[in-house]
């Protein structure tokens, strides 16, 4: 294999940054994907079936705007898995600081970010390419920085220092998201009849992954993927795209576009929301394209509950005497998710799969 990453440093390693930097015509062998697993296929949404979710946070606080905005989340999440929402109270300005911030550190020199490169999922800030063998980053044209978050203080200092800007501007991003969670954590509670400060401590305790992605312009985006089918597997995903190329895997197994809403960001429910709603939330399978002459980017901010807290179905949810609901999980940590990922290959599974309850 060409351009390996060694264990010293990765010097020699090649990313699709630096390949697109490169002005390649084509792209090396190993990102091309076998054809059943290539993006071509795009299934319009049927307009026969509720359309993509997007809900407005506005007025959140008043009493009947927010039961109708409960309810919308509950549809979104029963159908889909994720929803976009509008007037959530983010500044547009944070926002456009931190895309400034992502941009200026994808252009830093090749070698300087690689001085961050490390493909340990422990380190709590690590750049990394395509070569990384997580289940969401083999062989992709993607080159990302992800950097825990919360509370901030811990980690910021270890966040880059170039440019001078990024741990100013990403920081107040990430702090805007996290309070941005804590507000939809409550609603998604209240939306599956839980009480909204269920679990209050886990969530303000949580762990919160930003992770930066720059998918550079790639001249053959229909042979391969910015990041893989994978579910993320904390609580939810808040992610904001610089233009459209996030697709998800609906009902029927078809890929479709997640529309680029101006403003807008993406909530998608992870592996412990599906855990904890007893399944009756799906985590949302998702998928990244490229395109032929414009860089995306996207910035994920990945939640989960607390490291040790062993995440298992609201007992509300479960009744073995006279609901219909039977317990469908056994209960984990994150930390437990991330000892699991750093120990498989698990490219081919959603890792969901092996806490199901055997019947
Ligand atoms: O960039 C995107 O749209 C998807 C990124 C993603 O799924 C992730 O970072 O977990
Ligand atoms: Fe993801």
């Amino acid at each position: 294999m060409d351009n390996q990453a060694n264990s010293s440093g990765a010097s020699s390693f090649t990313s699709a940054m630096n390949l697109d930097q490169q002005g390649v015509s084509f792209i090396p062998q190993r990102y091309v994907l076998p054809p059943s697993q290539r993006p071509n296929i795009i299934h319009h949404h049927d307009e026969h079936v509720l359309p993509l979710p997007i809900i407005d946070l506005s007025n959140f606080h008043d009493q009947s705007r927010r039961y109708q905005i409960i309810n919308e989340i509950r549809n979104a999440c029963k159908e889909f898995g994720f929803f976009q929402v509008i007037n959530h109270g983010i500044d547009e300005s944070a926002i456009n600081e931190a895309l400034k911030a992502a941009e200026e550190f994808f252009n830093l020199p090749h070698d300087e970010k690689m001085c961050l490169f490390s493909d340990d999922v422990h380190k709590p800030v690590r750049y990394g390419t395509s070569l990384n063998h997580a289940r969401d980053e083999v062989f992709c044209w993607r080159d990302f920085i992800k950097h825990y978050s919360h509370p901030l203080p811990d980690w910021i200092h270890l966040w880059p220092s170039n440019p001078p800007s990024y741990r100013k501007n990403m920081g107040n991003y990430a702090e805007a998201v996290q309070g941005l969670q804590n507000k939809l954590m409550e609603m998604i509670f209240e939306s599956l009849g839980l009480n909204p400060s269920y679990l209050e401590e886990e969530v303000n305790g949580g762990s919160q992954l930003l992770a930066v992605n720059c998918y550079p312009a790639c001249p053959e985006p229909e042979l391969t993927l910015g990041i893989h089918p994978h579910s993320d597997y904390g609580s939810i995903t808040v992610l904001l795209q610089t233009r459209s190329g996030l697709e998800f895997k609906n009902k029927n197994n078809n890929w479709e576009a997640v529309p680029l809403v101006e403003g807008g960001l993406v909530v998608q429910l992870g592996d412990q929301m599906e855990v904890l709603s007893n399944g009756v939330y799906k985590s949302v399978i998702h998928r990244a394209t490229v395109n032929v002459d414009k860089k995306r980017f996207s910035i994920v901010s990945l939640h989960s509950f607390a490291m040790d807290k062993k995440i298992g179905p609201a007992k509300e949810l479960v009744d073995d005497n006279h609901h219909q609901l039977p317990k469908c999980y056994n209960e984990f940590s994150f930390r437990e998710f991330l000892q699991f990922i750093s120990n498989n290959d698990i490219t081919k599974e959603r890792f969901l799969d092996t806490l199901k309850i055997m019947k």
